[in-house]
């Protein structure tokens, strides 16, 4: 895993845009794999800038997001489709046919993993795929305990995950308990991985990271696995590893 160490969010989300853009730029039909969180928000507006400028063009990239709240629709401003748009699809020139989100909505959620997995298939491999990590190691929502050999599946919320994510929410009770993500296994299968990593709030979990076993019991551990993860950490996450 190569470490690039960033002063600030800022920097992070600046060098992260970077790496994204070389991505675009060396690839004929790039596939993106994208996140939601607050972490990647800042490298979302520096990609619009860089549309904005003329710098780039999203008309012949494809995205998958890697997670969605069961329950919730593309309208419901909680919902990562609806963030998707509002911090990035709306601002770019990408053609909506080309963006994939899980449907926390589908009727048969099963059959809507199934279907997504096979999207992937048809029309990946992802070339980078952009992670955050939860306090707890997860990627996606794939929670501490999840088989390493995951594929896109329902999950329960951790109540620590549900309680994170309140934020964003009126309170506790309107935090979906259930998610759909990406699995473990569909996400290693991504040529190239980007983890973003910010705040000394996340520090613990960057130190657990780097020093720790790879292990279920940590999901972000398996990219110790992956030939070719780049993290960007700013200063705040870095305070205990050094
Ligand atoms: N499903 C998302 C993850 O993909 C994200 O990495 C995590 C951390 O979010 P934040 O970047 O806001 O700390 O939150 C959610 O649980």
């Amino acid at each position: 895993m190569k470490i690039i160490e960033t002063k600030d969010y800022d920097a992070l989300s600046r060098k992260a845009c970077e790496i994204v853009l070389q991505t675009l730029k060396e690839t004929e039909k790039p596939v993106l794999g994208l996140a939601t969180g607050s972490t990647p928000e800042g490298l979302y507006q520096y990609l619009i800038q860089a549309y904005q400028s003329g710098e780039v063009s999203f008309k012949d990239v494809t995205t998958f997001n890697l997670d969605e709240y069961v329950g919730l629709d593309a309208d419901d401003p909680n919902s990562y489709h609806y963030f998707m748009n509002d911090k990035f699809i709306d601002h770019i020139d990408i053609l909506k046919e080309n963006v994939f989100i899980p449907n926390g909505m589908a009727e048969d959620i099963e059959k809507e993993c199934n279907a997504y997995e096979e999207k992937i298939r048809t029309l990946g491999p992802i070339d980078l795929q952009v992670l955050g990590i939860g306090l707890n190691g997860h990627i996606g929502f794939n929670e501490p305990g999840t088989s390493f050999s995951s594929r896109t599946h329902m999950v329960k919320l951790k109540e620590s995950t549900r309680q994170a994510n309140a934020r964003f929410f009126a309170s506790i009770e309107e935090v979906p308990t259930h998610a759909v993500t990406m699995g473990i296994d569909t996400i290693m299968e991504s040529k190239e991985i980007l983890l973003l990593i910010s705040g000394s709030h996340k520090a613990d979990t960057l130190a657990q990271l780097v020093n720790g076993e790879v292990s279920e019991t940590f999901p972000a551990s398996v990219l110790k696995n992956h030939p070719n993860v780049t993290l960007i950490a700013d200063e705040g996450a870095l305070e205990k590893v050094k």
